[in-house]
């Protein structure tokens, strides 16, 4: 294949006249009317929006331990077929991230399979037991370099241990990325507390949960001069806590998923467990609010919190089945429904949300970039009228727990390139 694409008529942020993009020995190399040789591959943009790939910073890819649900080769085409060129592996795999072997051999296995840079997540303690710091030192100076360190699925919830990582991380230059959850209010929690919970007659996860620990956390960062990044921010009461974290100067950054976006506890009454999460769906008066936190900047990114779970483990009954849901090829489809079409949103607040915050918090350099001669050709098209049906079966994960199975959404990604390489295109691989 050609390492030069020419992209003929691409409208840049979804701004001005459309124009064409050359890309050549992986970079932007010449936007305007650049002449074509031979040997270049020619896509046809026709007027869609160009945007620097997307960056997700929240991903599940169950590798090592469950290759049934997901591998890094499986989620890492999904990550490229949802207009991805970076993604970041949380580290409750099993064995855990929590040493450089793992985190090492995730790394490996990302450009092995090479669609999409994939950077592991360091765990914060040992087996994620919140007791025991891990060896993040030894994480960060391995070959994977790791950036971001987090317990997600677990909250690192003793205040001692959590000071102790927000200390060390300074030193190190990184990120402790926490799932906000007070454990001795969610004992046995199966879905926001709420009227509608109750009804049905699940133990209810308390907006306080999240709330109390974010503050707490906020807090601790602040004293400690260190940066805290806030996972899958799901209540009205958070975007306030962050609010006045960031009005008084503390060095915290958060995201929100696409599914606390678009869906609410509404879904409680399907009884099917493709709807449970964890943080649970909630009000629409929190999606509202989050909706306006994501478009004012308090929340920084979109992060898609992509959790591929088995069958056996879904299709169950609700209080046994596992929290999750996939994210990573409808994260944009989601994004283009609650913040484009409603007009919170532009195109270049989308590349915001989706590329420049996320790389920007985990500092890589080559993600999030202008798009401008000289910058890499991490990139995605995205045909902004077409809509098209979510199919479970269809999606290139191994699971298929998506939430929004038969429904359709607009958006659609139809060109990813990495490092001037095309890793997607019309919904296929490469
Ligand atoms: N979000 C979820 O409901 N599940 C995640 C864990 C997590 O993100 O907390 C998972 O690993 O399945
Ligand atoms: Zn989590
Ligand atoms: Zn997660």
């Amino acid at each position: 294949m050609s390492d030069r694409v020419l992209i003929k008529g691409a409208r840049l942020y979804g701004e001005g006249e459309p124009v064409d993009v050359l890309v050549s020995n992986g970079i932007i190399a010449e936007i305007g009317s650049p002449a074509v040789s031979g040997d270049t591959e020619v896509v046809e943009a026709g007027g869609q929006v160009l945007l620097p790939g997307f960056v997700d910073l929240h991903t599940h890819l169950r590798e090592p331990g469950r290759e049934d649900a997901e591998t890094v080769e499986s989620g890492s085409a999904a990550a490229a077929l949802g207009g991805y060129t970076a993604v970041f592996a949380m580290a409750n795999t099993d064995p855990v991230a929590d040493n450089s072997v793992v985190v090492e051999h995730v790394w490996r296995r990302g450009r092995e399979a090479g669609l999409v840079d994939v950077h592991p997540v360091g765990a914060v303690t040992v087996g994620l037991k919140g007791e025991q710091l891990a060896e993040l030192g030894t994480m960060a100076k391995s070959a994977a370099n790791v950036r971001i360190f987090s317990d997600d699925g677990h909250c690192v919830d003793d205040p001692l241990i959590m000071r102790r990582a927000l200390e060390y991380s300074t030193a190190l230059g990184v990120v402790i990325a926490q799932h906000a959850e007070e454990p001795r209010l969610t004992v046995g929690a199966q879905a926001n507390e709420g009227e509608r919970a109750s009804r049905l007659g699940y133990a209810g996860w308390p907006a306080s949960a999240e709330e109390s620990i974010v503050a707490r956390d906020c807090l601790l960062a602040q004293h400690a001069g260190a940066r805290l990044h806030v996972c899958h921010v799901s209540t009205a009461g958070t975007a306030d806590v962050l609010s006045w974290a960031k009005d008084r100067g503390t060095r915290v950054s958060a995201e929100v998923t696409p599914h606390h976006l678009l869906l609410t506890d509404d879904r409680l009454e399907t009884y099917d467990p493709v709807n449970k999460v964890n943080p649970p769906l909630r009000t629409g008066g929190d999606a509202a609010r989050l909706r306006a936190a994501l478009a004012e900047g308090v929340i920084d990114c979109v992060a898609t919190d992509h959790a591929p779970h088995p069958v056996q483990d879904k299709d169950c009954e609700w209080a046994v089945a596992k929290p999750g849901m996939l994210g990573l090829q409808t994260a944009l489809s989601v994004v283009a429904e609650t913040m484009v079409r409603t007009g919170l949103l532009d195109w270049r607040g989308v590349a915001r949300v989706m590329s420049e915050r996320p790389a920007e918090i985990a500092g890589l350099p080559d993600h999030g970039r202008p798009l401008e001669t000289g910058e890499p050709a991490n990139l995605v098209l995205v045909d902004p009228d077409a809509e098209w049906t979510v199919r479970g079966a269809e999606l290139a994960s191994i699971a298929a727990n998506t939430p929004y199975e038969g429904m359709r959404l607009p958006g659609v990604v139809t060109l990813t390139l990495l490092r001037g390489r095309i890793t997607a295109r019309e919904g296929k691989i490469g």
